[in-house]
């Protein structure tokens, strides 16, 4: 099953925290994209989890949690993706509220769906940089040290590149995803039209379109021929 992620190239990232309407929903669900990605990093909570779960389930495509919050873990998922922020001095964001959920949910994990991601936060306006108390001045050559934490020495199948809220740096992303072996390289931010995902589509594995759904969604649409059209 977490092998699933290996053929994905494009994936929507749906928030719970967020309104959309089911003509707007069924229009994501039925775009072509891989997959469809359920989380936020605040506002997210068990009950507006659930609601969209059982929405996205009317559809075949996977679907599957980014676990920011632990009152927010659902059952039913196809997978659930685990970020672990690599560039952060707090170690709750790595390891600490990791710990406490292995603690909390112990027997009941399934093991064999859960996926780590290595999550390199680059946006200082990101409300994930300010929630993690990410160190976000990185250069290329940082960022890609961060990836082979991830890649060599922790083995991560993830290495997720955030810039969320705003479009990265492509000489960035290329250069780390040159420095990984085994993992695969997630980009996710600012992608708003097909241009943009035809680019980042270019440098990275999968990549993550958020925000645009909400703002304009045909924008958010076109991303998807873009990247396999
Ligand atoms: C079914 C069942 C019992 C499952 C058990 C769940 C499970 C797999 C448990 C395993 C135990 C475990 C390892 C739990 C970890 C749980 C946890 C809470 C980890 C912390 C994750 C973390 C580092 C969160 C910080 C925030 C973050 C990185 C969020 C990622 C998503 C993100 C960046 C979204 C973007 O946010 P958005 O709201 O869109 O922001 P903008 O405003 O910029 O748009
Ligand atoms: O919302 P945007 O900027 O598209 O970013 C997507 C995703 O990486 C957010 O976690
Ligand atoms: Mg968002």
């Amino acid at each position: 099953m977490k092998d699933l992620i290996q053929s994905w190239r494009h994936v929507f990232k749906l928030d719970p925290d967020k309104e959309i309407a089911d003509d707007a929903l069924d229009a994501v669900c039925m775009s072509g994209t891989d997959a469809i990605m359920v989380g936020g990093s605040t506002g997210v909570t068990y009950e507006n989890t659930v609601d969209l779960l059982s929405r996205v389930r009317r559809y075949e495509l996977p679907c599957v949690q980014e676990v920011s919050d632990l009152e927010a873990v659902v059952p039913g998922f196809d997978l659930y993706m685990i970020p672990m922020v690599l560039n952060t001095g707090d170690p709750t964001w790595i390891l600490g509220r990791h710990h406490e959920g292995i603690e909390r949910y112990g027997y009941m994990i399934p093991w064999e769906l859960v996926v780590a991601e290595g999550y390199i936060v680059l946006n200082p306006d990101a409300a994930v940089a300010e929630l993690t108390g990410a160190n976000t001045a990185l250069d290329a050559s940082s960022a890609a040290a961060y990836a082979q934490v991830a890649d060599k020495l922790m083995q991560l199948p993830v290495v997720y590149l955030e810039y969320s809220g705003a479009f990265g740096d492509m000489e960035t992303v290329r250069k780390v995803r040159r420095s990984l072996d085994q993992a695969r390289l997630f980009y996710g931010g600012g992608i708003t039209n097909a241009e943009r995902a035809a680019e980042a589509a270019a440098c990275a594995d999968t990549i993550i379109v958020g925000n645009i759904v909400y703002d304009d969604l045909e924008q958010a649409l076109a991303t998807v021929n873009a990247v396999k059209g």
